[in-house]
């Protein structure tokens, strides 16, 4: 590692566990030492600007396109690297968290690319975050095939799929590295371990340190993941230009920077992914006080509401401008036991995938090894040979600002059901994760961190609206906690509900749920408490 400037200690709170010291070893803390003192500063006034842009739009600021950057859209010469190898060819993507058998199995799934996730699908306790990362290398160095204990042997095959890793976004720190008594960022934590152990690994093979990120809202924040790209690659000797960074655009602020995005990241990005549940998340919390913006059941906002399709429609004809792949998002069912509800999984994301392949997106994620054939079909079917299809332009696309936040053709009331079924997700799915599983099949169907947001947000909006009665969410969550203990004996019920009370209840509408429900459920009671 290049010398620069020196940095404080990096203090590990976090209890140790099995093969942690491989992960922690001193190079690494202090590599991430390195960022966090580049970076911390501009991370925290990143994130004074989302609170402040927050307060904006709710007090009726309009959301449109910059006035400060037309010329980076209007500018006809740029457009982002080349695809790096691994890359060109992305027509299926499966996502999912790093632990170990699901390591093995979603490399071998024959999808192009395993989204590893240290964000949506992952409940940050440490050993999972220690053990996501031992994973990964483990992975790389091809060290990862295992037995249970019942026989079933998980191998490495030899075709396997392009890895990305997504570190956890701005809004999260990582209570078990300190420094100076303050908690680290966790996207340098996660983003700093891998790159450290795993960027020069993946070039001798081949591929490169790959990774997704999250949650940004705007283009100041991909231009401080760019310098940390730049900085990282600059102290580990790796050439400038190595790294590749799909962003997902999955708040409605960054619907607006999109091109401004890929313009910051040009020499690093991999392009744009529609990263529609914490989008449709963004969108309600930021317009949580508007009539006007209170959507129906869960299950009654679709990708073909008209706000939606503006918002797909314009990221494929943005990353197509600028020569880079548009990956499409998650279609929330998850394969069933059941035949024929099996059945009608599969027909729905086919559904979706054949929407998303014909608009022109270059390839799209599955939850789950059982979807990675039907994406496949549906992208051979339009890609046939062609690795991708960037080069169709969709010149026909104009979306404007109102088309982005038309929601009010939408609009609608809650029913009955979708109240309960919002209560009951949020709670099993608070459960899971407090229990260490940030990602769960309920009701047929993919929750993570992203769709329990949307849960707790929609209810917190109906009654803000007047739409159910706080009583009556008060007596569902009753009814909700009681059925949850019955049918889990270990649910951490009284943990659960107060999650859910403060998240979902409250006066004021917390940007996330996971920050407190970190600090108070998953920390250790050494780490810091900041
Ligand atoms: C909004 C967003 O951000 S979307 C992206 C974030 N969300 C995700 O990545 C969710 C990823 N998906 C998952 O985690 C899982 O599919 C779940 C939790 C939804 C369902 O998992 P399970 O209940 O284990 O499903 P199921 O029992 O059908 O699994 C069958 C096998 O497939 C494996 N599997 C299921 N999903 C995946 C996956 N995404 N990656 C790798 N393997 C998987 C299981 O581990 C299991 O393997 P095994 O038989 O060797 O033990
Ligand atoms: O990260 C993906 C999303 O839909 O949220
Ligand atoms: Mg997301």
């Amino acid at each position: 590692m290049s010398t620069t400037a020196l940095t404080s200690t990096v203090q590990v709170l976090g209890a140790p566990g099995d093969r942690h010291d491989e992960i922690l070893i001193p190079a690494a803390l202090e590599f991430i030492g390195r960022l966090d003192a580049a970076f911390a500063g501009r991370r925290f006034e990143l994130l004074a600007e989302r609170r402040r842009r927050a307060e904006r739009l709710a007090s009726g600021t309009p959301l449109d396109f910059s006035r400060a950057t037309p010329a980076v859209r209007a500018a006809p010469d740029w457009r982002v690297a080349p695809p790096a190898p691994g890359l060109v060819d992305r027509r299926v993507e499966i996502t999912g968290p790093p632990e170990r058998r699901m390591t093995v199995n979603a490399l071998n799934s024959g999808a192009q690319v395993w989204m590893a996730d240290f964000e949506d699908a992952m409940s940050p306790t440490w050993d999972n975050i220690v053990r996501g990362q031992l994973n990964l290398l483990d992975a790389i160095e091809r060290r990862i095939d295992c037995t249970t204990p019942e026989g079933k042997a998980y191998r490495l095959g030899d075709d396997l799929a392009t890895i990305m890793v997504r570190p956890r976004g701005w809004h999260l720190t990582e209570k078990h590295l300190v420094i100076d008594g303050r908690p680290v960022p966790a996207s340098l934590v996660d983003f700093g371990l891998y790159f450290f152990h795993c960027a020069q690994r993946q070039i001798d093979a081949g591929s490169g340190p790959y990774f997704y990120l999250p949650k940004l809202e705007n283009h100041y924040e991909a231009r401080l993941w760019n310098d940390v790209f730049v900085l990282a690659q600059e102290l580990l000797g790796i050439p400038r230009g190595t790294v590749r960074a799909t962003v997902l655009i999955e708040t409605i602020t960054a619907a607006f920077e999109m091109e401004e995005i890929l313009h910051e990241l040009r020499e690093h990005s991999a392009g744009l992914n529609a990263g529609r549940w914490d989008y449709l998340f963004s969108l309600i919390k930021n317009f949580a006080h508007r009539p006007d913006f209170v959507l129906p059941d869960r299950a009654k906002v679709t990708m073909t509401a008209p706000f939606l399709r503006a918002y797909t429609e314009l990221l494929v004809r943005t990353c197509h401008k600028r020569g880079a792949h548009a990956i499409g998002g998650m279609a929330a069912q998850v394969p069933s036991r059941d035949a024929q509800a099996n059945e009608a999984a599969l027909a729905k994301v086919r559904l979706d995938k054949e929407r998303e392949a014909e608009d022109g997106f270059d390839g799209s994620w599955v939850a789950h090894p059982g979807l990675v054939p039907v994406c496949n079909d549906v992208f051979d079917g339009v890609l046939g040979e062609r690795p991708h299809q960037i080069e169709r332009t969709r010149d026909d696309v104009h979306v404007t600002a109102a088309d982005l936040v038309a929601v009010r053709r939408t609009a609608g009331p809650p029913t009955p059901e979708g109240i309960r079924a919002n209560i009951a997700v949020a709670l099993r799915y608070f459960d899971a994760w407090l229990r260490g599983s940030g990602a769960v099949a309920l009701y047929g169907l993919m929750e993570d961190a992203a769709t329990a947001e949307i849960a707790r947000c929609q209810i917190w909006q109906w009654i803000r609206h007047g739409l159910v009665e706080r009583d009556t969410v008060v007596e569902l969550l009753d009814d909700e906690i009681a059925a949850l203990g019955a049918e889990y004996p270990w649910a951490r019920v009284d943990e659960v509900r107060a999650i859910f009370e403060r998240t979902a209840m409250a006066r004021d509408l917390p940007a996330f749920f996971t920050p407190d429900a970190y600090a108070r459920n998953l920390v250790h009671r050494s780490a810091v408490q900041s």
